[in-house]
């Protein structure tokens, strides 16, 4: 891959991209080398900062790794454009803004079902905009509006959905938060465009790169000399921030791409699993998927456990986990928090937590556990996914907020990244009725009545 320019690495789960860019890192920053120079590898959640922080080598001196987020925030600080608590990060604070913006625009027009939408419609279509970079209502008119697949917005209520984005841009400064964490990117921009001083950074890297939003990765070429290079890495299958957004559409300059297919992570049972859920409907029409040749290693089918109650599920899980535990690393995953702390609560002060605050990567044999989002980028010995009942996946909340399409692709995805987050033993359980995002095809599990 050249050391200018910009490149990119499209690649299956498990096949190297978050190695490959540590190795690129390496490669770029090395000091002998005529296109030497710092190097920024960034990537998505603060989780698997700390795991690749744990995997690169000491004489790495020269490559600094954060989250996207990071860097913004110490870009705009160096900038002078950033004070203390400027940031509206906490969620129910953006909501509480969006519910008052859109009740104000409201109140200047006729009766209309439209701003009757659950309040998720609107924050989801702010951050859409956000971004996409897109800073006028024309604009907004005139754009292809891709992503959203059940619940669309006429070109005509357009511009009465920019006013409400203007409100709460307006509301939300009146209380001293300038960004939020989806226009930080729209800033970071348009204040590279107007720096002339020299590049802080001459390589940047991108690991997971499918979750930056376009105008993330906009931001990021602009922050490059002319002389640098910005290295996409990214599997769309595992897309799970943001709504179906293509990285494409930042307008990088891509003369060739690389396509990773090998996978090495998964076991050729495990990937056959993962391959089947990517085969599925609500996986349609995604472009640049690449789909893995399949894995040599050999291992036993994923188990497939129909439990009595949610209770049993309970019980198998930290049962199965805490056996295994002593020799391997064993992960167990679930949607949300609220289930996350069903088994936090009975696990002891050993196991591990994965989420933003995670300091310290303790590689080796031992219990983690985090939502699907937490693990991403990472790998364990054995996966455990309690709770895969139709009642619970997909999300209802998210159907009735953006439509059961809608819901089905973006939960079939997260848990492609969680299925593909096991190296030899994957465990699936459930009680009910097995949810619709897992194929029904019983060759591909080993099924179970504990
Ligand atoms: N060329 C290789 N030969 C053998 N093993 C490899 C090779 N490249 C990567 N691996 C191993 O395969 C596993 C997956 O690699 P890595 O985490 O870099 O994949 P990834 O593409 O970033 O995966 P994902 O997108 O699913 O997080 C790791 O255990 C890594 O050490």
């Amino acid at each position: 891959m050249p050391a200018t320019g910009h490149s990119a690495v499209l690649g299956t789960a498990g096949s190297g991209k978050t190695t490959l860019a540590l190795y690129r890192a390496a490669y770029l920053s090395e000091a002998s080398m005529p296109h030497a120079g710092r190097t920024l590898l960034l990537t998505f959640n603060k989780a698997l900062v700390t795991y690749l922080k744990y995997l690169k080598p000491a004489e790495l001196r020269n490559v600094q790794i954060e989250t996207y987020h990071t860097f913004a925030r110490g870009y705009l600080n160096a900038r002078g454009k950033m004070r203390f608590n400027c940031i509206c990060s906490d969620p129910d604070e953006r909501k509480r803004y969006i519910s008052q913006a859109v009740k104000e625009v409201e109140s200047r027009y006729k009766p209309s079902k439209f701003f009757k939408r659950p309040i998720e419609f609107f924050m989801d279509e702010i951050q859409w905009i956000f971004s996409h970079g897109i800073t006028s209502s024309d604009e907004y008119v005139k754009v292809d509006r891709v992503g959203r697949i059940g619940t669309n917005l006429s070109r005509k209520l357009r511009p009465v959905m920019y006013e409400i984005l203007e409100k709460y841009v307006e509301l939300r400064n009146q209380n001293g938060n300038m960004y939020d964490w989806d226009d930080l990117a729209l800033h970071v921009r348009r204040e590279f465009e107007n720096d002339s001083s020299t590049r802080m950074y001459k390589h940047i890297i991108i690991d997971e790169g499918q979750d930056f939003s376009p105008e993330m990765i906009r931001s990021l070429a602009a922050a490059i000399p002319e002389d640098g290079s910005l290295s996409f890495f990214g599997d769309v299958a595992q897309q799970i921030y943001g709504q179906r957004m293509s990285w494409r559409s930042s307008g990088l300059n891509i003369p060739q791409q690389w396509l990773f297919k090998e996978n090495y992570r998964n076991t050729k049972q495990i990937a056959q699993l993962g391959l089947a859920i990517s085969r599925m409907p609500f996986f349609n029409d995604i472009k640049d998927l690449v789909e893995p040749t399949s894995p040599r290693a050999d291992g036993a089918l994923p188990t497939l456990a129909k439990c009595r109650n949610e209770t049993q599920q309970v019980e198998l899980t930290l049962k199965v986990a805490r056996n295994v535990s002593t020799t391997q690393s064993v992960a167990i995953l679930v949607k949300n928090r609220e289930q996350e702390k069903v088994f936090s609560s009975q696990l002891d002060a050993g196991a591990t937590r994965l989420h933003r605050n995670l300091k310290v990567w303790n590689d080796g044999p031992g219990i983690y556990h985090g939502t699907y989002h937490s693990a991403k980028g990472l790998e364990f010995d054995m996966v455990i996914l309690p709770f895969l009942d139709s009642e619970n996946l997909p999300d209802k909340d998210h159907i009735a907020a953006q439509g059961e399409a809608d819901a089905l692709t973006h939960d079939g995805r997260l848990l492609y990244v969680a299925v593909t987050r096991a190296k030899t033993s994957l465990i699936l359980l459930y009680s009910n009725q097995l949810t619709s995002l897992l194929p029904v095809d019983g060759n591909l599990y080993q099924e179970v009545r504990p």
